[in-house]
């Protein structure tokens, strides 16, 4: 059984954690974590029953696979604290934005195999997507061990590199516009009487059907819009306003700042 070692036990990593150990895609036994914060490693031996330390080096010296789960700012300086230790049989799979496969190789060794993901929050209920692009020592066949892996957590592409800042505007930060156009469907129900479980359940329910219909069906998006839309309709007068207010711009300009910063990181 392959040693799946997590540096860095945050939000992303345990929506990986969660999701492989409810889907039975690995025992617990095989996970080991750690992290610097007192509170962290409690909540994640609560949670998961998951060996978890706060020697960085007690992970890479013990995992076959080590998932680099820091923020980029640190990521440095970790793997500074642990690069000794890498050997070419160990495949590391970097999770931080805006980090480039060549810079993790400059830092760990140009011999370890090195895979870079961009994963997003719904992972921890298992529909996640995530996108993984190839470092120069990383093989084919690890690319699809590694889908083969994290298949259970959500839908898995692989990209070219280049393309990593596009996903990470798109999907990485995308459940965070997802919930606030979420928020704001609720808080119209409210302002007309609605209450906020109903309009809750009905904007929720609203957008997961969308999406079912979305990923179903073969026409382009727009037709799906023009279903809803009788002329003279309602909801006509609706996309006036959100067309008005810049709601199209300003999704396209979100993905393209998230991409953007994502570069500067
Ligand atoms: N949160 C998200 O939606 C996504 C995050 N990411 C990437 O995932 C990475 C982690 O992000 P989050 O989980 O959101 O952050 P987080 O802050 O929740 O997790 C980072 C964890 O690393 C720990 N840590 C800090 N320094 C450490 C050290 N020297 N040794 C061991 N552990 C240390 C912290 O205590 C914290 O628990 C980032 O690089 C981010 O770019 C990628 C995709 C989506
Ligand atoms: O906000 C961030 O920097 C991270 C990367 C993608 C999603 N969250």
């Amino acid at each position: 059984m392959n040693k799946i070692g997590i540096i860095g036990a945050g939000s992303m990593a345990e929506a990986l954690i969660n999701g492989l150990i409810n889907e039975n895609q690995v025992d617990k036994e095989a996970v080991i974590a750690s992290d610097i914060s007192d509170q962290r490693r409690e909540v994640m031996t609560d949670k998961y029953g998951i060996e978890i330390v706060a020697d960085n080096h007690k992970v890479v010296t013990e995992s076959d696979y080590i998932f680099l789960a820091v923020k980029p700012q640190v990521i440095g300086d970790v793997i500074e604290e642990v690069a000794d230790l890498f050997t070419t049989e160990q495949k590391v799979i970097s999770i931080a934005a805006g980090v480039s496969t060549e810079q993790l190789e400059e830092m760990i060794s140009a011999k370890v195999p090195v895979v870079r993901i961009m994963p997003n929050t719904p992972a921890l209920v298992q529909e996640g997507v995530l996108a993984y692009s190839l470092g120069r020592q990383a093989t084919e066949e690890f690319g699809r061990e590694l889908e083969d892996l994290l298949s259970p957590v959500g839908k898995v592409i692989k990209v070219k590199e280049a393309l990593m800042p596009a996903v990470t505007g798109l999907s990485g930060s995308g459940p965070a516009y997802v919930a606030l156009i979420l928020e704001a469907l609720v808080a119209g129900g409210v302002k007309l009487g609605l209450s906020h479980s109903d309009s809750k359940d009905l904007a929720i329910q609203t957008l997961a059907g969308t999406a079912k219909l979305a990923a179903e069906s073969d026409e382009h998006l727009a037709v799906l819009r023009d279903q809803v839309t009788s002329p003279g309709g309602t909801t006509a007068e609706a996309l006036y306003r959100l067309e008005k207010s810049g709601i199209r711009s300003g999704l396209i300009e979100a993905v393209a700042a998230s991409a953007e910063k994502a570069q500067e990181l």
